[in-house]
């Protein structure tokens, strides 16, 4: 497993290490040793996994009760992949950070707890993958409007044309009136 630094510091994107044959290729996706020398001793509890069509947005989402560490992956496609700084304590608070994940690169991105996370599917459809260090918790969950001014996330439109979003995800919040972490 090997990692890259992005500008936010504790958001990881991991590299797998894959082997390759003429039968195809293998990849150990999760090894809980790697990950806490890289992540942090963080333990997982519940693993999801969605299917979006091309132009699908899905967030920014995040519980503040019970927040998620999220492990993330895509299996099929590709998607922009973004993490917000809530933290009011941290550096880089109220800062965003992207990677684009794709079944093609592998790569994994690490969203630790007190981060709002959200995706942009790129190809045709997006099978997106992902551990998290806590439970669903739907009387918690918190939605920031994706195109947030105070953000201002350079998500990879296509064609310039806004995302499909969910009504709940419509009808998010701006940062500035978001609930944040300590
Ligand atoms: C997240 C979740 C949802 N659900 C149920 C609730 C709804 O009936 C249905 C769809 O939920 P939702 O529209 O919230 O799904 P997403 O828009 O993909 O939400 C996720 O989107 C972004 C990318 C995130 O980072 C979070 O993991 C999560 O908020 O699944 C569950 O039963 N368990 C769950 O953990």
């Amino acid at each position: 497993m090997n990692i890259s630094p992005l500008a936010i510091p504790d958001v990881v994107l991991l590299m797998p290490k894959v082997f390759g044959d003429e039968r195809g290729f293998f990849m150990e996706t999760f090894r809980q040793s790697a990950f806490e020398v890289h992540c942090g001793a963080y333990t997982f509890v519940q693993d999801n996994h969605s299917l979006s069509a091309h132009g699908i947005l899905r967030g920014l989402h995040y519980q503040l009760e019970k927040p998620q560490g999220k492990l993330v992956r895509v299996t099929r496609g590709e998607v922009f992949d973004v993490a917000v700084d809530l933290r009011r304590s941290s550096p880089t608070f109220g800062r965003w950070v992207g990677a684009t994940l794709s079944a093609e690169n592998k790569q994994q991105l690490w969203v630790p707890p007190g981060f709002a996370h959200a995706f942009y599917v790129t190809s045709e459809a997006a099978e997106f993958q992902y551990k998290c260090t806590d439970y669903y918790n739907p009387g918690d969950e918190y939605c920031i409007r994706w195109d947030d001014p105070d953000l201002a996330i350079a998500w990879p439109l296509v064609g310039g044309q806004p995302p499909r979003v969910s009504e709940k995800d419509g009808q998010g919040v701006s940062f500035e009136e978001s609930p944040k972490f300590p």
